[in-house]
């Protein structure tokens, strides 16, 4: 690879006690590309997304994000240095509108690039602000979803607020831990939809994991396969799919 990719983890190494579930993880992330990793459950995607965005120290290897190492740094310094990361359980204020909830992520990140931290809504948000939060509603199909409480959006429409969220952050790279867990087959297909407008149309870098096949090769310009907490496979989908240890561990079963 030419360009520095903006994220790399090379050699990771995590135990959970005496049970060790990272072995020696390497993964890039490169600029503006849609990175998927698979693998069977309790292979350590999870896991290996914790220790990206800094959930909890690594016991080896190094990530860097960009030229910085972020090895020993807590993960709110890397949301500082772009990472975004949302959740399998959506991280939004249910008892706030839906709008309200983008205007906190938006003065969030305002407030963020002033140094300071809080999470809260001002009375008065400013216009530019409010403007902000609709053009992100609109484009992610929210529009007339603004004032309703939070709590009260569908299971589907939540994950488009979560990443709405993201976004109002400006990331350089965002995470998504299985964005379309629980939805069904017409929102999984929408979802995915959304993700790959939003990268094309942000120039994002994405690190996902999911399990539904027809989202992961939808999605994919790069695939890596985790099995038992090891890298297996890692390149073009198209290779990964074909390679024999891949078929026989993993999508042979699937
Ligand atoms: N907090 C923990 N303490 C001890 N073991 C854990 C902990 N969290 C996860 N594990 C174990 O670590 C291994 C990797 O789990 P992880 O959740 O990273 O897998 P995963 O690939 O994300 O699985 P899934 O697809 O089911 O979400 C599993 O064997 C799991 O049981």
């Amino acid at each position: 690879m030419t360009a520095t990719p903006i994220l790399s983890a090379r050699g990771l190494v995590k135990f959970y006690g005496k049970t060790q579930v990272l072995h020696d993880v390497s993964i890039d992330v490169a600029e503006g590309e849609a990175h998927v990793v698979i693998g069977p459950n309790g292979a350590g995607k999870t896991t290996l997304f914790k220790a990206v965005s800094g959930e909890f120290p690594v016991d080896g290897g190094e990530i860097r994000l960009g030229a910085d190492i972020v090895t020993r740094l807590a993960g709110w310094q890397r949301v500082r240095r772009g990472i975004g990361r949302s959740f399998q359980v959506a991280r939004i204020f249910g008892e706030m509108t839906t709008i309200e909830n983008l205007i906190v992520a938006v003065e969030a990140r305002e407030r963020r690039a002033r140094g300071g931290f809080a999470l809260t809504l001002r009375v008065n948000p400013r216009k530019s602000t409010m403007t902000e939060a609709r053009h992100l509603l609109d484009g992610l199909g929210l529009g007339d979803q603004a004032d309703r409480p939070a709590k009260l959006l569908s299971h589907g429409d939540k994950k488009r607020l979560e990443l709405a969220m993201s976004l109002a952050l400006r990331p350089r790279l965002i995470m998504l831990d299985e964005p379309t867990a629980g939805m069904s087959p017409g929102d999984r297909s929408n979802a995915a939809a959304l993700i790959a407008d939003t990268q094309r149309a942000h120039g994002l870098a994405f690190l996902l994991t999911e399990h539904d096949m027809g989202v992961v090769f939808g999605l994919a310009q790069r695939l890596t396969v985790l099995h038992h907490g090891a890298v297996i496979a890692s390149g073009a989908p198209a290779d990964v799919r074909d390679d024999p240890t891949v078929k026989e561990v993993y999508l042979g079963h699937g």
